[in-house]
């Protein structure tokens, strides 16, 4: 089992580097973007959960908990987004 737990912890602490990254990307939309309305983008929402839930599917994974676990990801990351959006351009 400590094996196990060793394994899960070092793909938590990957999960987490990944979601910097990821963050990061909000950041650089934010000084990219031309303007405030542009921070919230529902086609590319879209096409995110798309890839999201083929990918999913081609990992075996279950599809909902991933479209659930990702509209939360995508929410906060657009909340993220304005907030650097209104610090930086606002
Ligand atoms: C990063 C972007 O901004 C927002 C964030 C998204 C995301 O977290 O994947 C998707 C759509 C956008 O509203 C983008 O437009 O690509």
């Amino acid at each position: 089992m400590t094996e196990v737990r060793a394994g899960v912890d070092a793909v938590d602490q990957a999960i987490v580097d990944f979601l910097a990254l990821r963050f990061g990307y909000m950041e650089a939309a934010a000084r990219i973007k031309p303007g405030r309305g542009a921070v919230r983008d529902e086609a590319r929402k879209a096409d995110v959960l798309a890839k999201v839930d083929a990918a999913a599917d081609e990992a075996g994974l279950d599809r909902k908990l991933i479209a659930s676990l990702y509209e939360q990801l995508i929410e906060a990351s657009i909340a993220y987004e304005f907030e650097v959006f209104d610090r930086t351009r606002g």
